[in-house]
């Protein structure tokens, strides 16, 4: 599913003293089935963009084109409705908004609520609780029985079971500890992996935009400061220098060899990447 945005701008507070330009001129593609990264500063305007996708905001001038559905300034309900179905949304700390008394009910709201019959909401609940690896004796549990790990997966569960086209991560694995930070990340990846979904992953941290995204986009101050392939972009000094991001450590640590004579023939996405390359280049330096 693409999404589309063309001239897009959004004004907070319009005609008022408080009027602020959040979005200025935005025009790019998301193409169907890619990982990609949204990054930038805080305030740059990354979580205003996502939220013109599923209408919760409106454009103030510009259009956003979601699988073909058109939102603009004077979009009505229904098609902003139509719009939110296709995007699922999760945001910091999804498990709050967990509050079924069972797991497997909570998952199967949200099918349910858009009007997919018991059986077939169960059906679907299963399978992405199992996706999720959450295990079989937790879905007669109450959701806040669980772990904080397990609980942000059932909320995620619940995301998939409505099975949107387009899948937002708005720092997903905020507050979580380093193992379940990589473990959530990698469930993530392998998700997208086995249902070829589009995401949008925005984040802080930009070892995971190495790692998972195939494609980022850069947001500076309202505007799309740029855009490529993640490689291309976290290696571009210059550019991530300008604007002041933060460089993956891999790659810092592959500058840094460079600089004592060790080029690496590739540019690693993580630290087993990493040590492989370096492996391979002192075999063939042997
Ligand atoms: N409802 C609002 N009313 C007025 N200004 C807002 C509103 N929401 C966001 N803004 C302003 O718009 C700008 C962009 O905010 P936005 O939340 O989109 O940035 P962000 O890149 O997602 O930041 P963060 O990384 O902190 O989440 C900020 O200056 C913010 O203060």
């Amino acid at each position: 599913m693409t999404i589309r945005f063309t001239d897009l701008n959004v004004i907070y507070h319009r005609k008022s003293p408080f009027e602020y330009h959040a979005l200025k001129n935005i025009n790019t593609t998301f193409e169907n089935g890619k990982f990609y990264g949204l990054i930038g500063h805080t305030g740059s305007g990354k979580s205003t963009l996502i939220q013109t996708m599923n209408g919760l905001i409106l454009p103030s001038s510009g259009t956003v084109e979601t699988d073909g559905i058109i939102l603009s300034k004077k979009s009505k309900q229904k098609l902003i409705h139509q719009a939110k179905m296709k995007v699922g949304m999760v945001f910091q700390f999804p498990e709050h908004q967990l509050f079924e008394s069972t797991v497997l009910k909570d998952v199967m709201f949200g099918p349910m609520n858009m009007g997919i019959a018991e059986e077939a909401a169960r059906e679907k609940a299963c399978y992405y609780l199992k996706l999720l690896n959450v295990h079989e004796s937790l879905l007669e549990k109450s959701p806040f029985e669980l772990s904080g790990g397990q609980m942000r997966k059932v909320a995620i569960a619940g995301i998939l079971a409505m099975e949107p086209n387009i899948l937002i991560l708005d720092e997903p694995t905020a507050g979580l500890d380093p193992l379940s930070h990589d473990e959530t990340m990698q469930l993530f990846y392998d998700v997208y992996k086995e249902i070829g979904i589009t995401v949008i992953l925005i984040t802080h941290d930009m070892n995971d935009v190495l790692e998972f995204t195939d494609e980022v986009k850069v947001m500076s101050q309202g505007e799309l400061a740029g855009e490529g392939r993640t490689a291309d972009i976290l290696t571009d000094q210059n550019f991530m220098e300008r604007y002041d991001l933060e460089v993956p450590h891999v790659i810092q640590l592959a500058r840094d060899l460079k600089e004592k004579g060790i080029a690496l023939n590739g540019t690693p996405k993580n630290t087993a990447e990493f040590i492989r390359l370096y492996e391979d280049w002192r075999r063939n330096n042997a």
